[in-house]
């Protein structure tokens, strides 16, 4: 794939942030997340469950009320006041144009926050008011929606598309698929999934909370070379792809039970 540079475990090693004796759960970087609605209450579910096992000092969730139950009945570790955030993931199972009040002022808050920002499904339109470095993780129908263009020539040509919008917006590109692509001002990578069986509902999700805690252990980097969101995003792929082939060892699997595997995967990855 001309000028995408497959990007591999080796690659990968160093940009995990492996918890150091003096770090404690501010140091080790906090992923503020806003994600899910009263239709896709699953969506932040599956998220927040994803970057509690990439591993990140705290997750702070701040979606609508019936998310927020689900979420702590699944991770009782994760916060759900307002405090102190280095990194932000929007997005996942919303609606941009949100009529819940309080979820919209806080997205715009984030938006405006200059903190990298992980701006999935429902945010990638609103990916304008970034004010912070951002990578956007759509996949082809939200590539084509963004940049108003047919999904078929996205999909006709993903690297081509990839790299406009990378250059068009500004920003880090991930657009999903089989073979994933991350392109930005760090560089172009491709990842290519150990299974298809990830073509399920509900593994972008995870995806997008895999990507935000690499971002919130890696804010302080961020803020010196915004160019490492490009390594980040190729290796949250990479993370996610391993993770599902661990999971269903080859068959299908849940996206929990992907989730599941993201601990063991790291642990293999820092062998
Ligand atoms: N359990 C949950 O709460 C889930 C929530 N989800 C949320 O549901 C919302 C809508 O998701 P979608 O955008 O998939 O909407 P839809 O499933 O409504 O699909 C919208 C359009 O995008 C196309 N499309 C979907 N996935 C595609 C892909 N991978 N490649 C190319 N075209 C694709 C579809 O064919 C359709 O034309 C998002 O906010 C998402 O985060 C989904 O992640 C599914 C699971
Ligand atoms: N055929 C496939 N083979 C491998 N991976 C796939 C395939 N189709 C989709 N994926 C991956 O599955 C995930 C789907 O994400 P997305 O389309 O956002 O779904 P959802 O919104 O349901 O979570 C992405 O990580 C994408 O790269």
């Amino acid at each position: 794939m001309t000028g995408f540079i497959e990007w591999t475990s080796a690659d990968a090693r160093d940009l995990v942030a492996v918890p150091r004796e003096w770090d404690d759960k501010y140091s080790h970087g906090v992923l503020g997340v806003i994600t899910g609605s009263d239709e896709y209450p699953g969506a932040a579910v599956l998220g927040v469950d994803a970057a509690v096992h990439t591993g990140v000092g705290m997750v702070r969730y701040l979606g609508p009320d019936r998310p927020t139950s689900l979420v702590l009945a699944r991770r009782p570790e994760v916060v759900t006041v307002d405090g102190r955030v280095q990194a932000w993931l929007i997005g996942s199972g919303m609606d941009a144009s949100t009529d819940d009040t309080l979820t919209a002022a806080r997205m715009a808050t984030a938006l405006a926050s200059g903190h990298p920002l992980v701006l999935d499904a429902g945010a990638i339109g609103a990916s304008g008011d970034a004010v912070g470095p951002a990578v956007i993780t759509p996949h082809h129908s939200e590539l084509a929606r963004a940049l108003h263009v047919d999904v078929a020539e996205v999909a006709a040509e993903p690297e081509v598309w990839a790299q406009r919008a990378a250059d068009s917006l500004g920003m880090t590109v991930m657009l999903k698929g089989h073979t994933t692509l991350v392109c930005g001002e760090g560089g172009s990578f491709s990842v290519t999934a150990p299974t298809s069986w990830l073509a399920t509902a509900g593994t972008g999700d995870a995806l997008a909370g895999i990507l935000g805690a690499l971002v919130a252990t890696h804010a302080r980097q961020l803020a010196d070379d915004a160019g490492i969101l490009a390594r980040l995003a190729a290796t949250a792929a990479l993370l996610h792809g391993q993770s599902a082939g661990r999971a269903g060892a080859g068959g299908p699997f849940t996206v929990l039970g992907l989730n599941e595997c993201i601990p063991a995967t790291i642990a293999a990855l820092q062998e």
